[in-house]
């Protein structure tokens, strides 16, 4: 964002706030577009002014104050007040604002100068009248630079100045480097030199604005009066409209039914505006009483106020010249009636206490004897529910019926039908297979009728030719006259489709059914259902035994399995310690084995280790199932062993053993040669694992 371009004063004093006031009001008045800013010295200035200034000013800016070491050339100015004048070289340091007009807290301006910020110099100012080679320092176009400031910095601490204040030392600095010079329109003093009134007359429309210059400000001497004609009369009369456009009225408020009238700082510096009795003023926080205060609720338009006629109030308020009444809004609220002002003194001696107005209330303490009964309150009613109405329900109505097999309900809860069950069909011996059965209402089972034989089926084909039956005997004429011809015998000879070929054969060779068919040379004539091959699409159920071999008795209950022991015989504890002797030794002949046969076909080696293993493996397990002790009963250890020879070596030629698949009775895989030995012994559902 562009820095802004600024106005700006300086206030080193409260006396100087009504200058900075009129001169912020105669900028804005003018319309200019720019901010105003000004340099303040805080620790002189009073609240009040700052307060004051924050109100006219866009930005407060706060500088220390620099004072001339060597004060003496002030003197031959006679101009003491100007011994901090130097604080003005603090402009050079606002580098925040890309340029400043600077204009002295005495300058009243008659329109708005903005043009003076488009000078491209970074330096410009207008002749003084005293020594028109020098420039007055009460108005300066600058641009901020802090190579400037401190080399002005410099020349102020070392007090080189030749009026002991800043115009001098500013003129010193700016002697050798071109200053811009402007119009003494921009800084026009009144002075009383001989060339000057009628210059005055002939320059007077284009003056931008008035400097004030010397000792004496107008807001110093107060209103000119008498002596205010002539022309620097009419020059401060120009600051003076200002004031006055602004600050003769004293700014009303409303404090509970009177009015206040409060006077600002600018009015109280301004000489002769608080003392004076000219003008509306109150002093500060003098209480304003209106001749005839307005009643509570009465209008604002109809409220006769003092010093004015009713139809001049608007225009009279406007100009400042009455205090406004207050709104119903105002009227609303007022402060409490307050018998003196706690704020400026204490209470008048013979006063009432603070809470004589308060209202007490007294109670008395019951002496009642009886002791308290709780009151009694009436039952609630007992019959607080809702009856809800009796509403019996609808039977149950099938919808409406929309396809014809809902129309004719036929087919009913389904059920289970064998085909041994149905009765076989008295006219199709040859057919065998179920045919299409139904259920009747009655719950019995009973064939689908025939339809072809009761009635032809409907054919969308159906020629009417074909019932003439001379058609008929005309084409089988026809085709034995052409077989006669050929010297070959059967129908053949026409290409017929299949079905038909077939029916015309005299062999009837194709199918066991074709004597029973009707000999017809119509293309369209397909055989009928009992006529033809019967397709079942949809088997009827036949009875057969379960897997288990046979019925489930009456209550589900599966038959008890063979071979496996009851769950009391069995003792687990027991058939695992025997599990793990039999693999620990299985394991150990192996070894033995591996080594001494290293050399062999290592197939060979396993398989007959295994059935090594499973002699001694398989001999804790009796045929039955039952354990025994490991080694007693040779008998079982013998046939155990030679039943798992049989396991291992089955299926192979030649005697070659095979062992192909780990898994498969191995000892080292997941069944080992006792598990398998049990299997094999079981029987009847156990699968042999060989057998998988
Ligand atoms: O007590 C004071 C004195 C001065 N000022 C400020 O300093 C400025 C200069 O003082 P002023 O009284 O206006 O001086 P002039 O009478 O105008 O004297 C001339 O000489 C001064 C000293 O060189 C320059 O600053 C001025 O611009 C120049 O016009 C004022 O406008 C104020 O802004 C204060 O705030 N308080
Ligand atoms: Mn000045």
């Amino acid at each position: 964002m562009a820095a802004d371009e600024v106005y700006c004063t300086l206030v080193m004093t409260d006396s100087y706030l009504p200058g900075a006031a009129i001169l912020a009001h105669s900028l804005r008045d003018a319309g200019t577009k720019k901010k105003l800013a000004v340099l303040v010295t805080t620790d002189i200035l009073s609240v009040d002014t700052l307060t004051e200034l924050k109100e006219l000013y866009d930005y407060v800016i706060p500088v220390d104050r620099l004072g001339n070491p060597k004060p003496a050339n002030l003197y031959l100015m006679s101009r003491a007040d100007l011994l901090f004048a130097f604080t003005k070289l603090n402009l050079w340091r606002q580098t925040q604002f890309s340029k400043i007009v600077y204009i002295d807290a005495d300058v009243v301006a008659l329109r708005a100068p903005d043009e003076l910020f488009d000078i491209k110099a970074d330096f410009a100012a207008a002749p003084d009248t005293g020594w028109p080679d020098c420039f007055n320092s009460g108005l300066m176009v600058l641009t901020p630079n802090m190579g400037e400031f401190w080399a002005l910095q410099t020349l102020a601490a070392s007090g080189d100045s030749f009026d002991g204040a800043d115009q001098g030392l500013l003129n010193q600095y700016y002697q050798h480097k071109d200053w811009h010079r402007l119009s003494f329109t921009y800084n026009c003093t009144p002075s009383a030199e001989y060339q000057w009134e009628p210059a005055y007359k002939y320059y007077k429309q284009n003056i931008s604005m008035v400097h004030f210059i010397g000792k004496e400000k107008p807001w110093f001497k107060g209103r000119p009066g008498e002596n205010g004609q002539g022309t620097y009369g009419e020059l401060v009369g120009r600051w003076w409209a200002t004031y006055d456009r602004h600050y003769k009225q004293a700014k009303p408020y409303v404090l509970g039914q009177s009015y206040q009238a409060h006077a600002s700082m600018v009015q109280q510096l301004t000489f002769g505006e608080t003392t004076s009795a000219g003008y509306n003023y109150a002093p500060k926080d003098s209480v304003f009483k209106p001749s005839q205060p307005p009643a509570p609720e009465a209008d604002i338009t109809t409220t006769e106020m003092p010093f004015t006629e009713p139809g001049e109030e608007a225009e009279n308020i406007d100009q400042g010249l009455i205090i406004p009444a207050p709104t119903v809004e105002q009227r609303r609220f007022s402060l409490p009636h307050a018998e003196w002002d706690a704020t400026r003194s204490a209470p008048p001696a013979e006063s009432k206490p603070e809470a004589a107005n308060l209202s007490v209330t007294n109670y008395e303490f019951s002496d009642n004897k009886q002791l308290f009964h709780a009151p009694s309150y009436p039952e609630p009613p007992k019959d607080m529910w809702y009856e809800v109405p009796e509403t019996k329900p609808k039977p149950y109505e099938p919808p409406a019926p929309i396809f014809p097999w809902e129309r004719e309900r036929i087919f009913t809860q389904p059920t289970r039908v064998f085909a041994e069950d149905l009765p076989q069909p008295p006219h199709s011996p040859q057919v065998s297979t179920p045919t299409l059965a139904r259920t009747s209402e009655t719950g019995e089972t009973e064939p689908l009728p025939a339809t072809s034989e009761d009635a032809p089926p409907f054919s969308p084909t159906h020629n009417a030719w074909d019932s003439i039956q001379g058609i008929d005997r005309y084409v089988r004429a026809v085709m034995q006259t052409n077989d006669k011809r050929s010297g070959k015998t059967g129908p053949g000879k026409i290409p017929l489709p299949g079905p038909l070929e077939e029916l015309m054969s005299p062999l009837g060779n194709s199918s066991q059914s074709s004597q029973q068919r009707r000999e017809s040379l119509i293309l369209t004539d397909f055989p009928t259902a009992i006529e033809r091959p019967s397709l079942p699409v949809t088997p009827a159920p036949i009875r057969r035994p379960n897997f288990w071999g046979g019925e489930r008795d009456e209550q589900g209950e599966l038959p008890q399995a063979e071979g496996v022991p009851d769950q009391a015989e069995w003792n687990p504890s027991e058939r695992l310690d025997q599990l793990r002797r039999s693999s620990l030794l299985e394991i150990e002949h192996l070894r033995a084995l591996q080594e001494e046969g290293a050399k062999e076909n290592p197939k060979r080696v396993l398989v007959e280790s295994l059935s090594g293993s499973t002699e001694s493996a398989a001999s804790g397990v009796d045929s039955d199932g039952t354990s025994t002790e490991h080694g007693n009963n040779g008998e079982a250890k013998g046939s155990a062993a030679a039943e798992e020879a049989q396991l291992i070596g089955q299926k192979s030629d030649g005697g070659v053993p095979v062992f192909s698949e780990p898994e498969f009775g191995s000892g080292t895989g997941l069944f080992s040669a006792e598990t398998v030995a049990e299997m094999e012994n079981d029987g009847g559902g156990a699968v042999s694992p060989t057998e998988r």
